[in-house]
């Protein structure tokens, strides 16, 4: 029967207490009204089971709830459920299949999904998954919703011949050209693989263009066919281009070629095409100074990030005992060399704590070099969300968001005239010292990047206001702050990193309002947080903060100010306190009605 069926499945859990009013004494389903936790029936028939953030564990048996016979949908999301992909065809009438944020882990068979012509959505992401991507996927004619991200399939990514409405392959390992059915996705939902290239990333690159282990390089497949003819070509034209441009410059400023009106600006221009090979530092310590921009190219580079906003690398440079990462832009082009030049002076004086100093950068017309120190703990994005993430204890949070919230504060001070002076705050801009200290990078460059652009690689711009009324305001980096507090507490990748445009759908914000409001608060802190005992009014407070700081009327939503000393205060929260700060108002209801529900973090 079906009760015996999803008992089954119950005690191949870990932990089958999970499902505690499953038994046998009741039927699952009476007509449409379901008796059994997570349970979902239509007419007296189990058509769907969503068991999502029950903290289920182990490696379940879910291959018998194929012998559920109109099981259509079926969710296990955020849990601790681990082992291999299951026999998914055992399933094969599933039209939606969701196991993102679990702790599976292995290669998907090619072949796994064949013949599952009802399948609509499936979303794995957020697990440790490795090998190819299945090319069965590719096969499946009601596909519309895919999410691999935050696994690490590698290889290339196969043909869709379906047109996929929602499809993200963020933070894995995949490599070489975008098939030409997805290039109308964001660059987003590629960003985070090292190797993929081609629209809606940057082009694939050439064998000329991209010598090996060099920042203008990239591992992909085509250096494969590097050979060592091209390496001397290469050479060749370095040579050349060496010998020749110096002796362009040489002639330009030969007294014979000019007439004494022209010798000043000759000479400027001169001086610029010499500087044009050169990097600029913004401090003036000959500490910093050792390194020029040859040591930079010719160093060895291994790529952080190459997303279409800037691909990343990091160079160490072993004869200065040196590790820098080098951002090249591309769409970095709404200024003249002048201002431009200006608005890296002004950053370069920039000095705080929690902000990751500009060290150096190069202008090319084109393309733009940002160099900074390479951060060795990695960014907050990686500790909560990658492979090898940590468990962030209550004290390490509250620490990083009061930092987050003084460099931000800070940059604002500085920086009054932009009207973003962050504009790009998300938790792989805010890196890690080894003490857990934050430092925000990625500030201030929001007037620098190509206007038309500007909106498909911005935090800021992914904002309610930018959404509805196409505007920004100073407001917004508050939102920008708000949703990393919720990730922050959630431990939730916000979908908003991912969305260019702003939907009210699917922002963390509204999941947290709701799960607030359905007195389920004790299910959003991230199970993997530590050191939460007796801080509850904390946590609820920093929840608050958050959700006000994602308040979509602008009106409504707090000045930076306001926020940064409500997170000043985190610290003197705790059991004993009443509620008596503001900030605690809307949670009264929910701290008392929940009662202990907060233990469960
Ligand atoms: N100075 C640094 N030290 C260490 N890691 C860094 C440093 N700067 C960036 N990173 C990491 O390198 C990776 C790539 O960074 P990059 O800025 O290219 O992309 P991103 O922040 O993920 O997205 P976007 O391109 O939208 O800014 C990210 O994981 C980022 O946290």
């Amino acid at each position: 029967t079906d009760s015996e069926i999803l008992l089954e499945f119950r005690e191949s859990l870990a932990n089958h207490s999970a499902l505690s009013n499953w038994n046998a004494s009741t039927s699952p389903c009476d007509g449409d009204k379901s008796n059994w936790m997570g349970v979902i029936c239509v007419e007296g028939e189990i058509w769907g089971l969503q068991l999502e953030y029950m903290g289920l564990q182990g490696d379940v048996n879910v291959e018998i709830l194929g012998a559920l016979p109109r099981l259509r949908t079926l969710s296990l999301m955020n849990n601790n459920l681990q082992g291999s992909m299951f026999n998914v065809r055992k399933l094969g009438a599933l039209k939606a299949l969701y196991l993102s944020d679990n702790r599976f882990t292995g290669d998907i068979p090619d072949d796994a999904f064949k013949g599952m012509g009802s399948l609509k959505k499936l979303l794995l992401a957020n697990n440790g998954f490795t090998g190819k991507i299945p090319s069965s996927l590719t096969m499946l004619p009601k596909l519309l919703m895919l999410r691999l991200e935050g696994n690490q399939f590698s290889g290339p990514i196969p043909d869709f011949k379906q047109t996929l409405k929602v499809a993200s392959f963020a933070n894995n390992r995949l490599e070489g050209p975008i098939p030409a059915s997805l290039s109308h996705m964001g660059a987003t939902m590629f960003s985070g693989n090292k190797n993929l290239c081609g629209k809606p990333l940057q082009a694939c690159p050439t064998p000329m263009r991209m010598p090996k282990n060099h920042i203008f390089a990239s591992s992909t497949p085509v250096d494969k066919i590097s050979t060592p003819e091209i390496l001397a070509l290469i050479l060749i034209c370095v040579v050349l281009l060496l010998i020749i441009i110096p002796a362009l410059v040489l002639l330009c400023l030969s007294p014979r070629n000019q007439n004494p009106q022209t010798s000043d600006s000759n000479e400027k221009k001169a001086v610029k095409s010499l500087e044009h090979g050169k990097l600029k530092f913004l401090k003036d310590d000959d500490e910093s100074q050792r390194f020029d921009l040859q040591d930079l190219l010719r160093a060895s580079a291994e790529v952080l990030g190459s997303g279409s906003f800037a691909a990343s690398y990091k160079v160490v440079m072993v004869m200065y005992d040196e590790t820098v990462v080098v951002k090249r832009h591309k769409q970095m082009n709404n200024e003249g060399k002048e201002d431009f030049d200006e608005h890296m002076r002004r950053l370069g004086r920039l000095s705080h704590q929690n902000l990751l100093p500009l060290k150096a950068y190069h202008y090319m017309r084109d393309e733009k070099l940002l160099v900074s120190k390479y951060i060795e703990n990695g960014s907050l994005a990686t500790l909560l969300h990658g492979k090898d993430q940590a468990s962030l204890d209550w004290e390490s949070r509250v620490k990083i968001i009061k930092g987050v919230a003084r460099g931000l504060s800070y940059l604002h001070k500085e920086l009054p005239t932009l009207i973003l002076p962050h504009g790009n705050l998300k938790s792989s801009n805010v890196l890690l010292d080894d003490t857990f200290n934050p430092l925000l990078c990625d500030y201030g460059l929001t007037p620098m990047i190509n206007q038309e652009q500007v909106h498909l690689f911005m935090t800021a711009y992914k904002s309610p206001e930018y959404a509805l009324k196409g505007r920004i305001s100073k407001k917004t980096d508050v939102w920008c702050l708000g949703i990393l507090i919720l990730e922050l507490m959630t431990g939730k990748f916000p979908e908003n990193y991912l969305n260019p445009n702003y939907d009210t759908q699917t922002s963390l914000a509204t999941w947290v309002t709701e799960m607030v409001k359905d007195k389920k608060s004790n299910q959003v802190f991230d199970k993997q947080m530590l050191g939460t005992k007796d801080k509850r009014i904390g946590m609820m407070n920093l929840l608050k903060i958050g959700l006000n700081c994602c308040e979509e009327d602008l009106s409504v939503r707090p000045e930076l100010k306001q926020v940064v000393q409500q997170i000043e205060q985190l610290d003197d929260e705790d059991e004993d306190q009443q509620f008596s700060s503001p900030i605690c108002e809307v949670n009264k209801e929910v701290l008392t009605t929940s009662g202990s529900g907060l233990n469960m973090v």
